[in-house]
């Protein structure tokens, strides 16, 4: 259904992102990058997001002429704070218990670089609210281990579904990849088409 003239590479470890790409039915690579996230600086979180995803992006660029390279990153903000990664189990209940009863924002940029070097950079939202999270809950889930390798702290595609009421958005944006978004822009500049066959 979809064609690509130039190789597709995914600049990214991460499974959640490489199972939506591969939704498009289309062949891609995967390489990954070794850049330093907390390196870029920025004013908005917006740009913030655009650095981290361009960086990782460009990285793999370099190791990887002749094909496009597609990369993200994903980010939650919880009013003016960034919720990383939590590396302890302290951090993720923490986390978790500003995000209760609240709303936040996920957002995830995409960057898109061409074998000419033409790079195109945009950032999806997404608000996500959560029920009330009683102490009992989000220690269990804590346990559970989901958290420590996601954003925030959660993951909305697994047992992390239970702590959301409600999205305003692309689903799949919060999972690591907005692939509508980004399927309109590879069509939008030629870089996939549609094929007969
Ligand atoms: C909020 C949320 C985040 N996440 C994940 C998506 C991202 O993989 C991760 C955010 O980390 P990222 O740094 O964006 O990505 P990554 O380290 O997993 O992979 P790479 O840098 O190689 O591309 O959090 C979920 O899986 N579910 C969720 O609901």
């Amino acid at each position: 259904m979809l064609k690509t003239n130039y190789k597709l590479v995914l600049a990214s470890a991460s499974p959640r992102r490489k199972e939506l790409l591969g939704m498009l039915a289309l062949p891609f690579e995967v390489m990954t990058s070794e850049v330093e996230e907390t390196s870029v600086q920025a004013n908005t979180m917006q740009d913030y997001v655009k650095g981290v995803a361009l960086l990782k992006t460009r990285d793999v660029a370099r190791k990887a002429p002749n094909a496009t390279i597609i990369g993200a990153d994903t980010i939650v903000v919880y009013k003016d704070e960034l919720l990383h990664k939590p590396k302890t189990r302290e951090e993720a209940i923490s986390h978790l218990q500003r995000l209760s009863d609240n709303k936040h924002v996920v957002m995830t940029a995409v960057a898109i670089i061409e074998p000419n070097g033409k790079e195109t950079i945009f950032v999806e939202e997404t608000t996500v609210i959560f029920h009330h999270l009683s102490q009992e809950l989000i220690e269990a889930y804590v346990d559970s281990g989901d958290p420590f390798d996601k954003a925030g702290g959660y993951g909305i595609q697994t047992v992390g579904t239970l702590l959301v009421k409600r999205i305003e958005g692309d689903y799949n944006n919060v999972v690591g990849l907005p692939l509508a978004a980004l399927f309109s822009q590879l069509v939008a500049r030629q870089i996939i088409q549609f094929a007969k066959e």
